[in-house]
């Protein structure tokens, strides 16, 4: 088995696990495990080498900034691109015809920012993918962006949560949870809601897919006790703190930095392949 990780010094990694993903397939079938084999020299090509530069916060915050500012972009443009890489992710980590529940339910967590907002995106491409998700969305900033995509969701008949459920209730009822509560601008100790729904969080067995940063995680340090998600995409580039997740599968996505944005920041970022708005790192 192939599983190399390659600290290059700090903020900089070598990932390849070509090999590795194919054994650990978990809860998918033989259809992802065809699927995995079928992309894997190509990822194995496109990642052995760059070095990736993982990004700490405020680095992180600059760059997003900066393609607002300088580059002219809009928060929706860019969570767009987001939301459908993530949800993209999904569909390669847990094809529909890999789920273990006849139902193909999905719960989508999100938080209070923009790390919400992705969510949001997301759970309207998985319905739209054809999986069945449902919304738990407790603290709704009171924005026209957020209340737009909350209303699309609940337009293509997205079901809404008042509360979250028990671990066990999630268990059997869900085949993933999306984590879409905190992103790159988190800090500090967490605060309820969010507290006591990461707890609930921490006691599931089903897998969780974090979008860009596992909840409750330091951006750059991590959380030994915190979440230990299954899958995590990382937008734009891995911010410090993946280099200690520990999941299965860790997917690129947000495809949309210019090059001389990436240049300046000395991003590295390893090439897409083809028109794909994801990659497996
Ligand atoms: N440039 C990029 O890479 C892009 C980033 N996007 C997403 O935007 C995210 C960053 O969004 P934001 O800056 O809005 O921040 P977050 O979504 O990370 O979180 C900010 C929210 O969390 C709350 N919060 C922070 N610490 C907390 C704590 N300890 N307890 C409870 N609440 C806490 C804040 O009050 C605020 O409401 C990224 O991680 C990514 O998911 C995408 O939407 C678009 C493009
Ligand atoms: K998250």
């Amino acid at each position: 088995m192939l599983n190399v990780r390659a600290p290059l010094g700090i903020g900089f990694l070598v990932t390849s696990r070509a090999a590795a993903s194919l054994s650990q397939t978990g809860t998918c079938s033989a259809a992802a495990e065809r699927h995995q084999k079928n992309r894997c020299s190509s990822r194995a090509a496109s990642t052995m080498a760059h070095a990736v530069r993982y990004l700490g916060q405020e680095e992180a915050q600059k760059i997003d900034e900066e393609l607002f500012s300088e580059y002219g972009f809009s928060v929706d443009q860019l969570m767009e691109l987001a939301g459908l890489s993530c949800a993209t992710a999904v569909t390669r980590a847990y094809p529909l015809a890999s789920l273990v529940k006849a139902r193909p339910s999905l719960l989508v967590i999100c938080g209070p920012g923009n790390n919400g907002g992705d969510g949001l995106v997301c759970a309207r491409h998985l319905k739209l993918f054809g999986y069945q998700p449902t919304i738990l969305y407790p603290k709704r900033p009171n924005k026209p962006l957020f209340q737009g995509l909350t209303t699309q969701c609940e337009k293509m008949e997205i079901p809404f949560l008042a509360e979250m459920p028990e671990a066990e209730v999630i268990d059997e009822a869900y085949n993933l949870v999306i984590d879409a509560i905190f992103g790159f601008s988190f800090k500090g100790a967490v605060r309820e809601p969010f507290g006591s729904i990461l707890d609930v969080l921490k006691k599931t067995t089903v897998p969780i897919a974090s979008i860009d940063i596992p909840s409750g995680w330091d951006v750059e340090q991590g959380n030994a006790d915190g979440l230990q998600p299954d899958t995590l995409v990382s937008l734009t580039a891995p911010k410090k703190s993946a280099s200690l997740f520990r999941g299965r599968y860790h997917f690129l996505g947000g495809r949309f930095v210019p090059a001389a944005l990436e240049k300046k920041y000395r991003l590295s970022l390893p090439p897409y392949p083809g028109t794909d708005c994801v990659l497996q790192l």
